[in-house]
């Protein structure tokens, strides 16, 4: 006789970690809507969604969250690791950075989801299976060691984009949680608990009263059953232990969701704190994934480099720097040469793999350290393929720098040039009232630095001298030179040093009328440049500019958008500036990469994370020059 009782599909909890990046995106909506965005966008806190399997005949609707992989996110993602049956952990076989964070993703899952067994249902996912074998990065002999060492059984390689072993990679997590589920139960049956997971008991709403109970509170919290094992069939709810009391289990339901909408309500929260002003666009996370790339603008600050120079009562002196003063060092050459990397992985799908003069244009300011910096960058983005290969021993190929002197360069310059109105309104606010209040309230900072250092440093004489120190501090610790004894109490965490370092920094830009030459030309010329494109007025018709430029251009731009965060700008930081064509209407996308890490969107103020192009027009228009910089550097403010 067929059974009256409807099927039973069991819900777990499917939670994906990894790098931002490695494709968890792509995975989960390959999965459940069989779609490959292939301009997807990071996700910021965390995303699910539901998608019902049958595994080894039993039925079993997967709950599946998608979490974001970029460090700034972490306090938005781990509240959701409680209650998760399965982990993903993924990682992309082409960078190996991300199969290193392996450990620390288990690490940082087993804390908050707080896993006290010493197994769960661990599996490793290696996707973009699809890159050309020149661009693996991971071996599979890597990860089975790796696996071996964290008693992880299950691993598999997929892609996402080419829909290759997704369901099996879904298959393969729910089996292993059965196994482990299975081996569960064959222990406690051993130990004389007699949990039958064959019988259910079929709750009719009418009969969800409930109290306290404590059938759930003996097991350990961390297995299969305990953790999350409730039976969905329609809307009826289908306890599988005997021991378990219903009033049990609603009340462990009740508590459940309590959570639940408490982290969601914190997750909204927690996101509109991060995107959202009084005036801007709320719906931006929305549409935030689409539209179509259109134009890419990177500026870049240069590798790492030795100071600047020696710096009053320093021990360092130019023999401990053979490369000279204020030179790319090999490690600047490094960081810049994996920022290559890192924009052909980001824009693969975008810029041709081999370099042509129509697509891309680059431009350095007209210093030794960022010429050779953007030289390092392009051998990463362009290294020669096919019938470009001139030196099969090298696999490296020249590509045009272009640059300007110093001396009339308005855009990149480390000074703005010659400018008779922007210098004198300079001048003036470094001798404003408010200038003077700060000086006076950093007076005891000036005398401890003055005192160590045998010379005045301080705001009144030079107000390059306290952030000079701070800098060649950055230089000597960076290349394990041992800093003077008296440097400890300001140096790395003294915030009032820090401030003070930075203060310089804020300087010209610290009026509308500054933050016209520091940032407007340049901002204006960025902005000129994505609408010749939309209007097929840009000759050539390229895709991608690159600017090698310092901290100081990437300060005064982050300052006069109003996006600046109160860091200083580390070596090889890169502001990116999208332009992409969402329904017909162009919209500009702005990311911070300050770090090795992928890069952080950026919320335009009054705006959103995506802002329309003549929105911003509007925005900066007070900033924006209506000029050429020679007449607007003769006309009063
Ligand atoms: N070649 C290839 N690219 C992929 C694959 N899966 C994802 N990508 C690309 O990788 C990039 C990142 O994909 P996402 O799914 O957004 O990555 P993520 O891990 O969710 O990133 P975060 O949200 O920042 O944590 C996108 O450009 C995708 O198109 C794949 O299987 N193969």
């Amino acid at each position: 006789m067929t059974s009256m009782r409807p099927s039973k599909t069991t819900l777990l909890k499917v939670v994906i970690l990894g790098d931002g990046g490695v494709g968890k995106s792509c995975l989960m909506n390959r999965f459940v809507t069989n779609v490959f965005d292939e301009n997807s966008f990071h996700t910021i806190g965390v995303e699910f969604l539901n998608k019902d399997i049958e595994v080894d005949g039993e039925k079993y609707t997967l709950q599946i969250w998608d979490t974001a992989g970029q460090e700034r996110f972490k306090a938005l993602r781990t509240p959701f690791y409680r209650g998760s049956d399965i982990c993903l952990l993924a990682y992309a076989i082409d960078d190996l950075t991300s199969f290193k964070g392996l450990a620390q993703w288990r690490e940082e899952f087993i804390k908050y989801a707080d896993i006290t067994s010493n197994q769960f249902p661990f599996i490793v996912v290696g996707n973009k299976n699809d890159v050309p074998p020149a661009d693996r990065e991971v071996t599979p002999e890597a990860v089975s060691i790796w696996c071996q060492e964290f008693n992880i059984s299950s691993f598999i390689e997929t892609s996402a984009k080419m829909s290759k072993n997704i369901v099996e990679a879904f298959k393969l997590a729910v089996q292993q949680w059965q196994a482990l589920e299975k081996s569960t139960e064959r222990s406690l049956r051993a130990h004389g608990e007699t949990i039958d997971l064959t019988q259910g008991v079929n709750l009719q709403p009418a009969d969800r009263t409930c109290c306290s109970g404590n059938s759930f509170t003996n097991s350990n919290p961390n297995s299969p059953q305990t953790r999350r094992h409730e039976r969905v069939s329609d809307s009826s709810i289908q306890l599988t232990s005997e021991r378990c009391s219903i009033f049990a289990v609603c009340f462990k339901k009740i508590i459940e969701m309590s959570c639940k909408i408490l982290l969601f309500l914190t997750a909204i929260f927690l996101l509109k704190s991060y995107t959202a002003s009084p005036d801007g666009d709320r719906n931006a996370p929305n549409i935030q994934r689409k539209g179509d790339l259109v134009f890419v603008h990177v500026l870049h600050r240069h590798g790492d480099r030795t100071p600047l120079g020696q710096y009053p009562g320093g021990k360092y002196d130019i023999s401990y720097w053979p490369e000279g003063w204020g030179q790319l060092t090999n490690l600047g050459k490094q960081q810049q040469h994996e920022l290559g990397k890192w924009l052909r992985r980001r824009y693969k799908n975008f810029l041709s793999t081999t370099y042509n003069t129509s697509d891309i244009y680059v431009r350095s300011s007209d210093v030794d350290r960022t010429l050779m910096s953007l030289q390092s960058n392009l051998a990463g983005l362009f290294p020669p393929t096919n019938n470009q290969i001139w030196n099969p021993s090298l696999m490296w190929q020249p590509i045009p720098v272009h640059t300007t002197p110093e001396k009339i360069d308005n855009l990149l310059a480390g000074q703005i040039p010659e400018c008779p109105s922007y210098h004198k309104a300079f001048d003036d606010f470094v001798e404003s009232v408010e200038m003077n209040v700060f000086r006076e309230s950093n007076l005891p900072l000036y005398e401890f630095l003055s005192v160590h250092t045998e010379k005045p440093i301080d705001y009144f004489h030079d107000i390059w001298s306290v952030p000079d120190i701070y800098d060649s501090w950055v230089c000597e610790s960076s290349h394990n030179l041992t800093l003077p004894q008296w440097s400890l109490t300001l140096f790395p965490h003294n915030e009032k040093f820090y401030k003070a370092a930075l203060k310089a920094f804020y300087l010209p830009t610290a009026t509308k009328h500054l933050s016209k030459f520091s940032g407007g030309f340049l901002l204006k010329d960025l902005l000129d440049r994505f609408t010749s494109k939309i209007e097929s007025s840009l000759q050539p018709d390229r895709k991608l500019f690159i600017y090698s430029t310092h901290d100081f251009n990437i300060f005064n731009l982050l300052l006069s958008l109003d996006l600046f965060d109160d860091k200083f700008i580390p070596y090889s930081a890169a502001v990116i500036l999208e332009l992409r064509n969402y329904k017909n209407d162009h919209y500009v996308q702005m990311f911070y990469k300050n770090s090795n890490e992928n890069p952080a969107p950026m919320y335009i103020p009054g705006c959103g994370v995506l802002c329309p192009l003549s929105k911003m027009y509007e925005l900066y228009d007070d900033i924006l020059p209506k000029n050429d910089f020679a007449t607007e550097c003769q006309l009063e403010e």
